[in-house]
């Protein structure tokens, strides 16, 4: 048998080369599209690089919600919410709270004239290592029903990285696009913010199902709603950049603030996963207190307690479960890709330092 002719210099040379570029470029397109960079498919990741573009980098802060501050208390359950749920929050009693108060946003440095919406994020620490964990803002709807929606919106909102300008014809082509955004904008416009943190109320917007102790499930949604009235912001509080901030250090000096949790039940032909429609309010509706929510002390976003929670509102007890809203579940996944960019910069900026 001939032995196989050499093959010539310039096709080992394309072999090498092949082997030096393509097969380490397609193990990085591999992992790229693993990571979703190249994949046109939704996750998280692509929401919170949408997130992202819509500010500048603010390395180490939250995704969204970036401005805020820590307050701890806790939550005098009153046994009522037993009637819905079996969760070890509603037997009465106390629990330890963590929570966070917020504006929406990127910027840790927005100012709080700009924001018409106020947030609230809590973690309940229960018996037997379970917590309830609830993300809340003080709208009754959300302006999107999906995360595909949530990323045009955004998409829409993103800055110019050249110019750091929106470009106003792309919201106003999303809207065009989306007219289930517009019970929020409505919302918006008929109920200016509230003067502080402490008067506002704050909803999960999202319906969940509560599980009682005979297994029976019905879907609630539920309210926090402020012993101090509410009063609409005004040209006075707007001077102070921060007065969201100084207002709720002045109220907590003079002693803590309460909200009574209410949880609503569903009646027949309401949405249960769709965050954009509001249930239409009814004498006849559910509507149960379960208890008082207690805020004593804040402390700031850099040391407070928490700094390094994510409030995942899919982080549930025993007893309460998620809905089908399809937003519950890419904010799970969407929290925890913020949370993971987030603390890895403080590390990396610590370390820095050090
Ligand atoms: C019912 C709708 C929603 C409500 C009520 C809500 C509420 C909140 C609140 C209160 C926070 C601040 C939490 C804190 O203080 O740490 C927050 C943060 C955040 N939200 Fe939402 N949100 C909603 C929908 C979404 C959706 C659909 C996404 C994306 C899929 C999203 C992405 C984020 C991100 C990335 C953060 C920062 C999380 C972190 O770094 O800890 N949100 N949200």
């Amino acid at each position: 048998m001939r032995d196989q002719p050499a093959r010539p210099r310039s096709s080992r040379r394309t072999l090498r080369t092949f082997a030096v570029c393509a097969i380490p470029a397609a193990l990085a397109a591999v992992f790229l599209s693993c990571v979703g960079w190249l994949s046109p498919r939704l996750n998280a990741r692509r929401i919170v690089n949408a997130f992202e573009a819509t500010t500048t980098p603010h390395p180490g802060f939250r995704r969204n919600h970036a401005k805020g501050i820590c307050v701890t208390g806790h939550f005098d359950s009153n046994g009522d919410g037993a009637l819905l749920s079996r969760a070890s929050v509603f037997a009465k009693g106390r629990y330890a709270v963590v929570g966070r108060l917020s504006i929406p946003g990127g910027d840790p440095g927005e100012d709080d004239a700009a924001a018409t919406v106020r947030s609230l994020a809590l973690r309940m620490t229960l018996p037997r290592g379970e917590e309830w964990r609830l993300a809340m803002n003080s709208t009754p709807v959300f302006p999107v029903r999906t995360p595909q929606a949530l990323l045009e919106q955004l998409q829409a909102d993103a800055r110019d990285p050249r110019t750091g300008r929106r470009d106003p014809a792309k919201m106003q082509a999303f809207l065009d696009s989306h007219p289930e955004a517009r019970a929020f904008r409505r919302f918006i416009e008929q109920h200016p913010p509230s003067s502080g943190y402490d008067n506002a109320t704050y909803y999960g917007i999202s319906a969940f199902q509560t599980i009682d102790a005979h297994g029976i499930r019905r879907f609630v949604r539920w309210e926090v709603v402020p012993d101090k009235p509410y009063r609409a912001v005004d040209a006075g509080d707007l001077r102070d950049p921060d007065f969201l901030f100084y207002d709720l250090s002045k109220s907590l000096r003079k002693g803590p603030l309460r909200w009574h949790l209410f949880m609503n039940v569903a009646m027949p032909g309401d949405t249960t996963d769709d965050s954009t429609r509001q249930w239409v309010s009814s004498p006849r509706r559910p509507r149960i207190d379960a208890g008082t929510l207690v805020i004593d002390r804040a402390q700031t976003q850099i040391d407070g307690a928490c700094r390094d929670l994510a409030f995942d509102p899919t982080v549930l007890p025993d007893g309460i479960a998620p809905s089908a809203d399809p937003l519950l579940a890419a904010r799970s996944a969407a929290y925890a890709v913020s949370l993971q960019r987030r603390t890895s910069e403080e590390a990396a900026a610590r370390a820095r330092a050090h």
